[in-house]
């Protein structure tokens, strides 16, 4: 039956109907960085988005009850660091309970210019200052300006999909 909008009505969009109906988007995974006055902190995450080329800007959304969210606020810089599929242990560790200093010590770094750890190896990183933050519902939305580029040795991407993890040719032109 169609309602007063002419919209076929449905079941209702519930938190399970919605997060079953993401669960089909593949995803790229990137683990999320930053350094300074709010501590060093990281974590997984497929909620990354290009914004706009002009200025270069992409956005990042943190659970806003998570362990990590306050430092990346203080700090008002990070690093999206997109994964390799060699990179699928550091992916959970960094998704996972496990201990900041635990996540860290799995991986090489090395420091960008915002201050945030840069990922050895990574598919490709951007090096971000926070512009600005939105908060809505459950997740924070960062809005980052990019300051640093690089585009890595790899030839393929690890993505999330279906509940689990993929690959996928991803050879990036470099620029
Ligand atoms: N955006 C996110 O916060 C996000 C994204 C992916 C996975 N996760 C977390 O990773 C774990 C495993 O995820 P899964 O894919 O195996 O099973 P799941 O059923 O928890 O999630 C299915 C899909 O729904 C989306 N989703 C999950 N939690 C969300 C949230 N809190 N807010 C917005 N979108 C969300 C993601 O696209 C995810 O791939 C869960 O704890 C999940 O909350 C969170
Ligand atoms: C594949 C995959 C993808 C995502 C996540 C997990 C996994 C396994 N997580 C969850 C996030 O990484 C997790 O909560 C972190 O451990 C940070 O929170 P804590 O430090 O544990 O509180 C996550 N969290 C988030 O806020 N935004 C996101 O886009 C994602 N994406």
């Amino acid at each position: 039956m169609d309602d007063a909008a002419g919209l076929a009505s449905a079941a209702p969009v519930t938190k399970e109907r919605y997060r079953d109906a993401m669960a089909a988007v593949a995803a790229a995974v990137n683990v999320v960085t930053t350094d300074g006055p709010g501590g060093r902190a990281g974590f997984t995450a497929t909620a990354v988005c290009s914004v706009t080329d002009a200025p270069p800007t992409l956005l990042v959304c943190v659970k806003r009850d998570s362990s990590v969210g306050e430092a990346f606020r203080a700090n008002g810089a990070l690093c999206v660091n997109t994964l390799a599929p060699e990179h699928k242990r550091l992916s959970n560790l960094f998704g996972g309970r496990t201990p900041v200093e635990e996540r860290f010590a799995a991986a090489t770094w090395r420091r960008g210019p915002s201050g945030a750890p840069v990922l050895d190896g990574a598919l490709a990183h951007f090096d971000c200052r926070i512009d600005r933050v939105v908060d809505v519902g459950t997740h924070a939305v960062l809005f980052c300006e990019v300051l640093d580029i690089g585009v890595g040795e790899p030839c393929e991407g690890l993505i999330y999909v279906g509940r689990r993890y993929d690959s996928v040719l991803a050879c990036a032109a470099a620029g």
